[in-house]
C-alpha cells in the first residue's frame, strides 16, 4: 500500500483490534484466476427466496394471502423457479405450500414454473417438507446445514465429520422420499450455510458427496447453492471461491451452481455479478433486497443492472413502481427512496449542473432520435446522470428534474418549457434563475413547477399586465399602417401620474408603440425580443420576450438606462409583445 503522507488522519478511538481479517478467517485457493476478465453477456437463472429466506426477515411473516400475492408477482415478472417457504419451520409456511399445491391442480401456476421448498437436515423436518409437496408435479427440495468451523463448534456442535454424516443421511432420507414419488419430477438442491466462511476441500467433499450420492445428471442437475450468509470479505474474494468450486466440482455438466449473497458490508450486488463471471449459473435473492439484517441481494438491482448493459435481464421490470407496491404490501417495509433503479428519488436532479446536463441530454436525445427516424423509446440511450431511460421502469419524466437552492437556470428552464410551455431565451434563463434563487434561498425548500409559475407571473407576466399599479400603465391602445407602409400606434397611457393620449410611429407595430411611449417621456429600446406560441397551457395563446434598456435610450451611446427582461403573454401576438415592453418599463420603475 503506499504512504499517505498527505493523510491527516489520527488513529481512531473504536476497538477495531477485535476483529479479524478474512485472510485469518479462510483460506481461498486462486491460482490463475480468469472472472476478472470474464463478461456477463446474458442473464443467469433469477431464484428469488422472499417468500423463505426474505419471509424468515420479517416482524410480521407472510399470510398466504400475501405470499399468494407475491407469488404471482413473481411468476408475471418471467421468474421460473422460486422458493416458496421453509414447510417444516411454521403452520403459515406449510399451509401456503399446499394452497400452492391447489393451485397447481386448478392448473393456475405455469407449467414451466417449479417451486423450490427448504428444509434442514434432519429426518423429521424433511418428511415435513415432503407431506408439504405431496400433489406436486415438481419441484426442488433444499437441503441445508452450516458448515464454516464457527457454526459446526459453537452452533453445531460436530466436527466436520460428524456435519457430513448428517448431510449424508439427510441427503438419503430424501433421495427415498423422491423415489417414493416417481409421478413427481423432483430435484435437489444443497447449501452449505455460511460457505464463504468454510475451508474449501471441506465445501466441495461435501458437494461432491451429494453430486454422487443424488446421481446427478444432465436431465436430472443438482443445484449447489454457496452462500455468501455473513459477508466477510470484499466481492473479489467470493469470486476466487466460486471460481474454484466452478472448477474443481464433480460433474460438472450435471451441476447447477448457484450463489446465494447477503449484504452486511453492503456489496451483495458486487458479490452476485462477480460470482457469475466467476462461473456461478444461477443467483437467489429477494426483491429489492429484503433479508435478514442487511438483506438478501437484491434482484431488480442486479437485473437492471444486466439491463443498463444492454443484456436482456429475462426478467419484465417495465413497471417498476407497480412491482414495488405489491412487495411493499406483502413485507410491510418500505423501499428506500434512493434504492438503486426504485426509489423515488433516483431519478431526479436538484443541483443546478446536473440538471442542466439532463435537460441538454434528453434534448439531444429526442433528436437524436428524430435523426434516425425512429421514436425516443427506441433510440440508443446517453442522457447524463440517467444510467436507463427511466420510461423503461414504467416512470415518467415529471421527477427527472426539481429545484430548489442548489438549481440553476437550466433546470428553472427545463420546468417552465415542459409544464408550461415556456422556452426562455438564454439571457432570460439567467434573470429568472435569480429570482427562484432569491425565493428557494428565503424559503429552504423546493419550488414546484406551480410555483415556478408563480413567481414568473409576478416577476414578468404582472407588470405589463393594464392593472398592474406601476409607472406606467396602457389604458388603450391600437396600430394602423399608413398609405407609405409606416406604423402608426395611438394609445392612452398613465405614465409619471398623468394620463394622456399619445402617438407614435415606426416600422413595425411594436416600434411605434415604443415611440408612443418616447412621446410620453418613458425611453425604452428594445435590444432583443423573441415570442413563440404557447405549447401548452391555453393553446392558443402566445408569449413575447422582450429584453429592454429602459431610460437613457436613444443616447448616442445608448447608455445610462436600466437593462430588464419584460414578458407578455396574450392570445394576440401584439398584444403581448407590448405586454413585454410595458412589464420591462415598470420593472425597472421608469418613467423618463
Ligand atoms: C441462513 C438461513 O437462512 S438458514 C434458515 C433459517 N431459518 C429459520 O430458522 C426459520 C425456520 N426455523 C424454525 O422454524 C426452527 O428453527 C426449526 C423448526 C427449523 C427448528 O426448531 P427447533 O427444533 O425448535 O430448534 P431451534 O430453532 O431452537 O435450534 C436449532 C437447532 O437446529 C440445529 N440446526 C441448525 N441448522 C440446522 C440444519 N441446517 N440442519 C440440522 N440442524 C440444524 C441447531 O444446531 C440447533 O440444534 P440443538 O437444538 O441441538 O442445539
Ligand atoms: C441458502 C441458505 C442456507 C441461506 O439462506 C444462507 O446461507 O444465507
Ligand atoms: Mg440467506
Amino acid at each position: 500500500m503506499l504512504r499517505m503522507i498527505w493523510n491527516p488522519q489520527r488513529p481512531g478511538p473504536m476497538p477495531f483490534h477485535r476483529y479479524r481479517s478474512h485472510e485469518d478467517r479462510v483460506t481461498v485457493l486462486a491460482p490463475d484466476r480468469g472472472w476478472p476478465s470474464a463478461r456477463i453477456e446474458s442473464a443467469p437463472l433469477w431464484v428469488p427466496v422472499d417468500l423463505r429466506d426474505g419471509n424468515q426477515a420479517l416482524a410480521e411473516p407472510m399470510d398466504t394471502a400475501r405470499k399468494h400475492r407475491f407469488f404471482e408477482l413473481l411468476v408475471s415478472m418471467g421468474f421460473k423457479e422460486i422458493e416458496v417457504g421453509y414447510p417444516s419451520a411454521s403452520r403459515a409456511d406449510f399451509d401456503f405450500v399446499r394452497h400452492l399445491v391447489d393451485r397447481v391442480r386448478a392448473n393456475a401456476v405455469p407449467d414451466d414454473v417449479t417451486p423450490v421448498v427448504f428444509t434442514p437436515a434432519r429426518t423429521d423436518l424433511i418428511d415435513r417438507t415432503f407431506a408439504s409437496i405431496d400433489g406436486l408435479p415438481r419441484a426442488v427440495v433444499h437441503l441445508y446445514i452450516p458448515t464454516s468451523p464457527v457454526w459446526r463448534d459453537v452452533v453445531l456442535g460436530r466436527d466436520r465429520a460428524a456435519v457430513r454424516a448428517t448431510v449424508t443421511e439427510a441427503a438419503a432420507h430424501m433421495a427415498r422420499l423422491a423415489d417414493a414419488r416417481p409421478d413427481a419430477h423432483i430435484r435437489f438442491q444443497f447449501a452449505p450455510e455460511t460457505f464463504n466462511l468454510t475451508e474449501p476441500d471441506f465445501a466441495l467433499a461435501l458437494c461432491d458427496g451429494l453430486t454422487e450420492l443424488w446421481d446427478a445428471s444432465p436431465d436430472r442437475p443438482v443445484t449447489h447453492n454457496l452462500p455468501a450468509t455473513v459477508e466477510i470479505a470484499t466481492p473479489n474474494v467470493y469470486a476466487d471461491q466460486i471460481e474454484y468450486m466452478h472448477r474443481n466440482l464433480a460433474r460438472r455438466d450435471s451441476v447447477i451452481l448457484s450463489v446465494h449473497p447477503h449484504n452486511d458490508r453492503g456489496t451483495g450486488v458486487a458479490c452476485a455479478e462477480l460470482a457469475v463471471l466467476a462461473g456461478a449459473q444461477r443467483v437467489e435473492g429477494c426483491l429489492f433486497g429484503n433479508g435478514e439484517r442487511t438483506g438478501n441481494v437484491d434482484l431488480v438491482t442486479l437485473a437492471l443492472n444486466l439491463y443498463a448493459q444492454g443484456v436482456d435481464p429475462m426478467l419484465d421490470l417495465s413497471d417498476i413502481d407497480a412491482v414495488r407496491e405489491t412487495v411493499e404490501h406483502c413485507n410491510r417495509l418500505p423501499v428506500h427512496p434512493r434504492h438503486p433503479y426504485a426509489g423515488d428519488l433516483v431519478h431526479t436532479a436538484f443541483s443546478g449542473t446536473h440538471q442542466d446536463a439532463i435537460a441538454k441530454g434528453l434534448a439531444h436525445h429526442a433528436k437524436q432520435a428524430a435523426d434516425l427516424g425512429v421514436e425516443p423509446r427506441e433510440a440508443p440511450w446517453s442522457v447524463p446522470y440517467l444510467p436507463i431511460d427511466p420510461a423503461d421502469i414504467g416512470r415518467s419524466y415529471e421527477a427527472v428534474i426539481r429545484v430548489n437552492s442548489q438549481s440553476g437556470k437550466g433546470g428553472t428552464a427545463y420546468l417552465l418549457r415542459t409544464h408550461h410551455g415556456l422556452d426562455l431565451p438564454a439571457g432570460l434563463r439567467r434573470d429568472f434563475s435569480r429570482v427562484v434563487q432569491e425565493a428557494t434561498d428565503d424559503s429552504g425548500g423546493e419550488a414546484r413547477p406551480d410555483e415556478l409559475y408563480a413567481l414568473f407571473r409576478t416577476a414578468y407576466l404582472a407588470p405589463g399586465r393594464p392593472d398592474f399599479d406601476g409607472a406606467v400603465s396602457v389604458l388603450s391602445w391600437a396600430t394602423d399602417t399608413a398609405a407609405d407602409g409606416a406604423h402608426r400606434c395611438v394609445c392612452t397611457l398613465r405614465a409619471g401620474g398623468r394620463t394622456g393620449d399619445f402617438e407614435g410611429y415606426g416600422n413595425g407595430p411594436l416600434s411605434a408603440f415604443v415611440d408612443a411611449l418616447s412621446a410620453a417621456g418613458v425611453a425604452v429600446d428594445v435590444l432583443d425580443y423573441s415570442e413563440h406560441a404557447l405549447t401548452s397551457g391555453g393553446a392558443s395563446e402566445a408569449v413575447a420576450y422582450a429584453r429592454c434598456r429602459v431610460g437613457g435610450a436613444g443616447t448616442a451611446e445608448g447608455a445610462g438606462g436600466l437593462e430588464v427582461w419584460g414578458v407578455g403573454v396574450d392570445t394576440s401576438l401584439l398584444a403581448a409583445s407590448v405586454q413585454a415592453v410595458v412589464s420591462a418599463v415598470n420593472r425597472a420603475g421608469a418613467t423618463g
